[in-house]
């Protein structure tokens, strides 16, 4: 076999709650993550090295070394079969670079099962799933996809059903946001506040809305303990989330780490129209349309 190619999700979080700092400098979560039909394709081609190329819109903002997380992928899942094994990766890229949809995480999920299939190591999803989560806490629910919540990191998942199709409209923003930035500024904040950190709890009425497909409660429940933070580095969100919501978007969020924005739509007309006033008014310099639930990693 000389080539493989997988496509694979980007994410958003519906609920994001982060818990207190933990000592090995991570935050116990409950990350209820949706994957959505933004997707990167991650091509693995026989060599005799590992090497990765990227392309798209966003590929001068992405490491070809080492720091690749699809590289370290590769890597991992080479040392796990215990023996040197070569690949050229290729990476197309539409999801958003350092924009809280699990770029990162998902080339990685990507590289594992296109280097699986590629060497023919057979490995089930359960020891796939096992590597992915030393390799990052968002890297399970790229594999896995749909509509799940992750606790612990976010790496420990379990699924959730999800009645029918949401439909989102998501806005980048120029430059990244780096997540452990983002943390330790939600950190910052707190002690500043001397707030009593809760301990995170999945909020019920949010798993009724997606398991009923009810975009409207959806769109209340909506929420992110890390919003405050990207908000405080990256003022300006503040203004495209209110554009959203003055567009009739059921909900607005940053997604993740940020900063790129979410907004849920009534259904695919409203997105495309909610994504068109946005860059109209010049609310957001770009804006995607898209749905979820869409499966994880598949091979192409
Ligand atoms: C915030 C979230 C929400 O899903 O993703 P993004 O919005 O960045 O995509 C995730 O928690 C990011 O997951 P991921 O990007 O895989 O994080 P990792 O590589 O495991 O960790 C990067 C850094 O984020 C912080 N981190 C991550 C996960 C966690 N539960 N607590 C943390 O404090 C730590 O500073 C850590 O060193
Ligand atoms: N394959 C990759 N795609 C995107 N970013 C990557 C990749 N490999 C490493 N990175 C680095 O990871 C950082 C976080 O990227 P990403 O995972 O897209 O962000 P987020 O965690 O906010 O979703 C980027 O700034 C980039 O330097």
């Amino acid at each position: 076999m000389s080539s493989v190619t997988v496509r694979v999700p980007a994410k958003v979080n519906v609920q994001l709650s982060v818990g207190p700092l933990r000592e090995d400098g991570y935050h116990d979560l409950v990350n209820v993550f949706h994957a959505v039909s933004i997707f990167d394709r991650v091509e693995a081609k026989e060599s005799d090295a590992i090497t990765v190329a990227v392309e798209g819109k966003w590929a001068d903002q992405v490491p070809v070394d080492d720091g690749n997380l699809a590289i370290r992928a590769a890597r991992a899942l080479a040392k796990h079969a215990g023996r040197s094994y070569g690949a050229d990766l290729v990476i197309h890229k539409e999801i958003p670079v350092a924009g809280g949809m699990a770029g990162g995480s998902a080339d990685a999920a990507g590289a594992l099962v296109a280097c699986n299939e590629l060497w023919g190591l057979g490995l089930p999803f359960e020891d796939l799933m096992e590597i992915a989560g030393d390799l990052g806490s968002d890297v399970p629910f790229s594999l896995l996809g749909g509509t799940a919540v992750g606790t612990g990191r976010g790496e420990e998942l379990s699924e959730l059903p999800t009645g029918g199709t949401f439909h989102w409209v998501f806005a980048p923003a120029e430059g990244g946001l780096p997540t452990p930035s983002v943390y330790a500024e939600c950190d910052r904040l707190r002690k500043e506040s001397d707030a009593e950190v809760p301990w995170p709890e999945l909020n019920e009425r949010l798993i009724e809305a997606l398991s009923t497909g009810d975009a409207y409660a959806l769109g209340s429940y909506l929420s992110n303990d890390l919003q405050d933070a990207a908000l405080a580095l990256r003022p300006e969100l503040a203004t495209t989330l209110d554009a959203g919501r003055q567009h009739g978007a059921l909900g607005a969020i940053v997604s993740g780490s940020g900063p790129t924005c979410a907004f849920l739509a009534i259904d695919a007309t409203h997105a495309r129209d909610l994504a068109a006033s946005l860059t109209a008014t010049g609310a957001a310099t770009s804006a995607m349309a898209a749905h979820g639930p869409v499966p994880g990693a598949t091979l192409a």
